[in-house]
């Protein structure tokens, strides 16, 4: 006999006769689910997602997806949410408790001048372009082509699978997109200092017109928006926008998008953005040189970092 579909209302009621969450005597949350994606590169396993999260994302999305292509170049879907509500507050705790973060620096040269940059967030970054992939295992990574395994000195960087918690998302992500992604990156914006500059993911490695979805979590955030200078176009033929990226939203930039705009996510003072907000984007790379790119910007060399929970804040993991 099949199982009797529940309503999602039913996910939020605790089942009277389940003890829900096993709590110790420090009171923290314990998921149900203990098993954990472990890789030979990660710094520490990464726990699966708790069950009952597994479970809520069924019911993603939660809304129907709004177009926004009513201005020049722009192709826009607009889930308002996503996730659905109630949900996404556990999503963003589990995932900030559960993922190792970077703060990158780099430096760039400009003529005779190098600057050293600060990446102004934490981030993270799985996955492997379409020229290779992981064995089932993961234990390898093998060539796309000819199906063996890659010669060691392929890859610079040392790339990552996609955690089950993270692969479950892209997974949904290609579902409701019909998009085909193989790259997952994460920001943490840990208070309103935090932030990204305007930009424009509109790499070569990402091929033409790239499909970039972009999921928010935690702290509401702006997300601006606003047409890249042309000689033809004057600016004011088009308008900046401004996106409450609320948290459990999701917005899919694709068409003629990234080769035509910018986005960024400003600084802010205080407020909501003090509480965190998690920024996750599922991308496709589709050579070599995407995977060593993301990796080098978004993994780098420096410190490990994970969230401590007594004081809540990201801490140097020592291992
Ligand atoms: O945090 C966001 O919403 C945007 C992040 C972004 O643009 C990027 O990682 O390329
Ligand atoms: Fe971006």
């Amino acid at each position: 006999m099949s199982k009797r579909p529940r309503t999602l209302d039913s996910f939020f009621v605790s089942p009277p006769n389940k003890k829900r969450q096993t709590e110790n005597a420090a009171n923290e949350v314990k998921p149900q689910n203990q098993a954990q994606s472990k890789h030979t590169t990660y710094p520490f396993a990464v726990a699966e997602l708790p069950t009952d999260l597994q479970e809520i994302l069924q019911f993603v999305p939660s809304s129907e997806g709004r177009d926004i292509a009513d201005q020049p170049d722009l192709d826009l879907v607009y889930y308002q949410p996503y996730i659905p509500k109630g949900a996404e507050k556990e999503l963003f705790e589990f995932l900030r408790q559960n993922l190792f973060f970077y703060r990158v620096k780099y430096s760039i040269k400009r003529g005779p001048v190098e600057t050293q940059i600060n990446t102004p967030r934490f981030t993270t970054v799985f996955g492997l372009d379409e020229s290779s992939r992981f064995s089932p295992d993961g234990s390898v990574i093998v060539d796309a082509a000819s199906q063996k395994p890659v010669p060691k000195d392929r890859y610079q960087c040392q790339p990552r699978p996609i955690p089950q918690c993270l692969d479950s998302l892209r997974i949904l992500a290609e579902n409701v997109t019909g998009c085909k992604f193989n790259f997952t990156l994460v920001n943490y914006y840990a208070s309103g200092d935090d932030s990204i500059s305007y930009h424009s993911d509109d790499e070569r490695f990402l091929g033409v017109d790239p499909a970039i979805a972009s999921m928010s979590l935690g702290a509401r955030r702006d997300f601006l928006m606003k047409h890249k200078p042309t000689a033809a176009k004057h600016s004011s033929e088009t308008q900046p926008m401004k996106m409450p990226m609320a948290s459990g939203d999701m917005i899919l930039m694709r068409g003629k998008t990234q080769s035509n705009w910018l986005h960024s996510i400003p600084k802010r003072k205080g407020g909501e953005a003090e509480k965190g907000r998690i920024n996750i984007t599922f991308r496709r790379a589709k050579v070599k040189g995407g995977t060593e790119n993301y990796y080098r910007y978004n993994v780098g060399q420096g410190d490990v970092y994970r969230w401590d929970p007594g004081s809540r804040s990201m801490v140097i993991w020592k291992g």
